[in-house]
């Protein structure tokens, strides 16, 4: 008996990636989308303790103006042939660039993980515009995991927000010209959240 239950909660831990056919397709203005699945990963609770537990999480300072500032989230950032910290990463990565090789014409070959222990952290608005996104097309692929929160993005050229919510497991897709025309944030809440982990898939020579 307690084989049998150490085996069915072995079996409740397993990540399962999903199929990617059911993404739906949400068309911004200045030819940017964003793509979402949510559920995409199954057993996702066994992903998030695993990367909270193994990836080596660490604080940056950011130069703002003329002050040091905390960046509130922790980071870890894996580079192209480096090897991700959980294998559903790589089988995430692997099925991204498949269903995605026609419209990307590259595959996603670096992670950038980020940890928002709580409400207070967040990412301030930005556009992913380090290298090649600055000028071209591209695509973010972001799988999220542990407490739900909100990718929020707006046009730069103003304009009204769209609210995506990015769940336990569920993933979203920023394309087109998404990074160059459009910001991102991740919003602080005052709502009490748990800690949330965001894998972000980029294509070579794009932070
Ligand atoms: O946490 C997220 O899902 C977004 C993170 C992000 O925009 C970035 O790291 O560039
Ligand atoms: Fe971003």
């Amino acid at each position: 008996m307690t084989a049998l239950q150490g085996s069915l909660l072995d079996l409740a831990d397993d990540v399962v990636v999903g199929r990617l056919d059911g993404t739906s397709r949400r068309h911004l203005s200045h030819g940017a989308w964003v793509d979402t699945l949510t559920g995409w990963v199954g057993g996702a609770h066994g992903l998030y303790a695993a990367l909270r537990r193994d990836v080596p999480w660490h604080a940056e300072r950011r130069q703002m103006y003329d002050a040091v500032v905390d960046v509130p989230r922790l980071l870890c950032f894996y580079g192209e042939g480096q090897p991700l910290p959980h294998p559903a990463l790589d089988e995430c990565r692997v099925a991204l660039s498949r269903h995605y090789a026609r419209e990307l014409g590259e595959p996603f070959v670096t992670a950038g993980l980020c940890l928002y222990r709580d409400g207070r952290d967040s990412v301030a608005w930005h556009g992913d515009r380090i290298g090649r996104s600055r000028e071209q097309d591209t695509m973010v692929a972001i799988l999220s995991v542990g407490a739900p929160r909100d990718l929020v993005l707006r046009p730069r050229g103003g304009g009204s927000s769209v609210r995506v919510p990015a769940g336990h497991g569920d993933l979203v897709v920023m394309g087109g010209s998404c990074q160059r025309t459009w910001d991102h944030c991740v919003p602080k809440t005052a709502r009490p959240v748990g800690p949330r982990i965001s894998v972000q898939f980029r294509v070579a020579g794009v932070r």
